[in-house]
């Protein structure tokens, strides 16, 4: 049977697994659309490579069902495997093969057909033509990612599972490898992709933010900005040697009414979920003459720190 086009990608409910005794992936549901960009983020640990490993069948849910690909998640865990491109945070490329060559490997390991057609179209699909003859062991930790989702797309998958593919890469590598990633999805390939950084997630069609194996925003980013009704104040200390803006933070950190503070660089996030609250907490703070405070709009990282600090509560 293959999968019908009109189907959503992936439709998985309940999804559950436990470890050793311990939830790791609770009751998520996810519904993913043909052609998209979804960023899956979430603190280290929150369960985001093991959902993806249950999507693409390498791993069995305890709990829940759905289709990836129009196949069974627990039936039908070969074909799903077939036609989606897995890349794990380290690929095992061959340092003393040339690109070519590792791909070359790759696909007959795979026992593809046409393997040199389909070598020179990955090569060419990735803008890697012109390094085909490169050894891999030479190459910048963002040309061996690219390298990588190379050897991802040589069996032409449907969907993309990517497991922080850019971790350590350099940020215009990364920006590099993100232009791919919006090149392919415009060729009609779903991609599912988990990060760590802010700028990576802005790229994305749609976020999931999981934390504790739970699903706990989804949407566009200022959908998910929005949805989390945070009010927020940055603070400038305009003299001083920064000490005080860290002792700042210890202090407001435990008003009521103040749900999130963190800095960046040297201003400070103040954030909290009831406004009027939040200026009251911050009010005798506000006129004191050291800082400079600003009512700024909430960013996606004040979103994701809070999101992630009542997500703890509820864990301990
Ligand atoms: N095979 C396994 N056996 C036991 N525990 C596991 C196994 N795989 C994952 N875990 C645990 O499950 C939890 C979730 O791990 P997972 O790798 O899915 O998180 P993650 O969100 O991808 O984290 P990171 O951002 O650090 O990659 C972690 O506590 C991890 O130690």
């Amino acid at each position: 049977m293959s999968a019908a086009t009109d189907i959503p990608v992936i439709a998985v409910r309940g999804l559950t697994k436990s470890f050793e005794g311990r939830k790791v992936v609770s009751d998520l549901d996810l519904t993913v659309n043909r052609g998209q960009i979804y960023g899956f983020l979430g603190p280290n640990g929150s369960g985001k490579t093991t959902t993806i490993r249950m999507l693409c069948g390498l791993l069995t849910p305890d709990g829940g069902s759905g289709t990836c690909l129009g196949y069974d998640i627990r039936k039908q865990a070969e074909a799903i495997k077939r036609q989606v491109g897995y890349m794990t945070q380290k690929f095992g490329l061959y340092e003393d093969l040339t690109i070519r060559e590792n791909l070359t490997f790759v696909a007959r390991v795979y026992g593809l057909d046409r393997v040199k057609a389909r070598v020179d179209q990955a090569l060419e699909r990735l803008g890697l033509d012109e390094r085909a003859c490169q050894l891999a062991g030479k190459l910048s930790g963002g040309w061996k990612q690219r390298l990588a989702l190379a050897a991802c797309i040589l069996h032409e998958p449907k969907l993309l599972l990517l497991d922080e593919p850019t971790a350590g890469v350099d940020p215009k590598a990364r920006r590099d490898f993100w232009d791919q990633i919006h090149t392919l999805a415009h060729e009609g390939l779903t991609v599912l992709v988990s990060t760590h950084y802010m700028d990576e997630a802005e790229r994305c069609h749609e976020i999931l933010y999981i934390a504790y194996g739970k699903l706990l925003a989804r949407g566009t980013v200022p959908a998910v900005i929005a949805a989390a009704h945070l009010s927020a104040w940055s603070v400038e200390p305009i003299r001083g040697d920064g000490t005080e803006i860290a002792a700042l933070s210890r202090q407001l950190q435990q008003r009521d009414g103040v749900d999130m503070v963190a800095p960046f660089g040297a201003v400070l996030h103040v954030c909290g979920r009831d406004e009027a609250a939040l200026d009251a907490a911050t009010r005798d703070e506000r006129i004191d003459p050291r800082y400079r405070w600003s009512r700024v709009a909430p960013s996606l990282e004040d979103v994701f720190i809070d999101l992630m600090g009542r997500s703890q509560d509820n864990f301990q």
